[in-house]
């Protein structure tokens, strides 16, 4: 049950407005970037890791590498205008042919149990993706004015990993870039593909480091992993 993680990190980070790649600043003197990576580094089951990475960031990237002896990174590749980009980058550069498993290093957090569940039913049926349930109540707007009430019990807030076997993920990149279709994950290119894509049940602090207010969350996941660790 190994796997190999495909990791876009070639973001600008806008909306954490820290006017540099958000990957790069510090929890508890770690980058985000690190503390994602080592989240694989230390899973016996990951075999090697696949970076995209900003052209010109990728000499500081190498240097926090070695810094942090990060030793599983076997490829590291130029990400794209767009993160769908970025992932099928990774997917060219990746020397592996078995299950993928695609993260976004902006989600440090991202717990074992559930990345090797993840590959357990990507094994099985082909793609699955990390998911909590939704806790508020979800509308759909039009003009500021709601149109719909969206019954919550059946909506799920999707993570990443995303983790498929390689020739669905391929497939799909492939269809997507030939019609020029743009995702907001992977699982929307492999439903275009007619696959089902599986529900693997996540945890709620595997936050993607966004704005400002998920360093605040961040240091204190940090704080409580620390004495769960106790
Ligand atoms: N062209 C892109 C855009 C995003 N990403 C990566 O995809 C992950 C999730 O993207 P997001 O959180 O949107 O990061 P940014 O694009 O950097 O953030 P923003 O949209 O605020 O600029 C991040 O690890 C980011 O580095 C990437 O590799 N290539
Ligand atoms: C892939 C993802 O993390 C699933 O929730 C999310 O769609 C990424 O969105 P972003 O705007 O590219 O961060």
């Amino acid at each position: 049950m190994v796997y190999t993680v495909l990791l876009p990190a070639a973001g600008s980070g806008k909306r954490m407005g820290a006017g540099q790649n958000k990957l790069f600043l510090e929890l508890r003197k770690v980058p985000i970037l690190i503390h994602t990576l080592r989240a694989f580094e230390q899973d016996q089951k990951c075999q090697e890791i696949v970076l995209a990475v900003k052209k010109e960031e990728q000499a500081f990237i190498e240097k926090l590498l070695a810094e942090h002896q990060i030793t599983k990174v076997v490829a590291i590749t130029e990400g794209g205008a767009e993160r769908q980009h970025s992932v099928y980058a990774c997917l060219k550069a990746s020397p592996s042919k078995g299950i993928l498993l695609v993260h976004d290093a902006a989600r440090p957090f991202i717990r074992q149990e559930v990345i090797h569940r993840l590959v357990q039913v990507a094994e099985e049926f082909g793609a699955a993706v990390a998911a909590v349930r939704a806790k508020d109540t979800m509308k759909k707007v039009e003009n500021g004015i709601i149109q719909e009430t969206v019954d919550r019990d059946s909506l799920w807030i999707i993570q990443t990993p995303q983790a498929f076997k390689y020739d669905v993920l391929e497939q799909a990149e492939r269809l997507a870039e030939k019609e020029g279709f743009l995702g907001t994950d992977e699982a929307m290119l492999v439903e275009r593909l007619g696959e089902h894509v599986h529900i693997v049940e996540s945890t709620y602090d595997n936050v993607k480091m966004t704005t400002q207010e998920d360093l605040l969350f961040g240091e204190v996941i940090l704080t409580k992993r620390e004495q769960e660790e106790q």
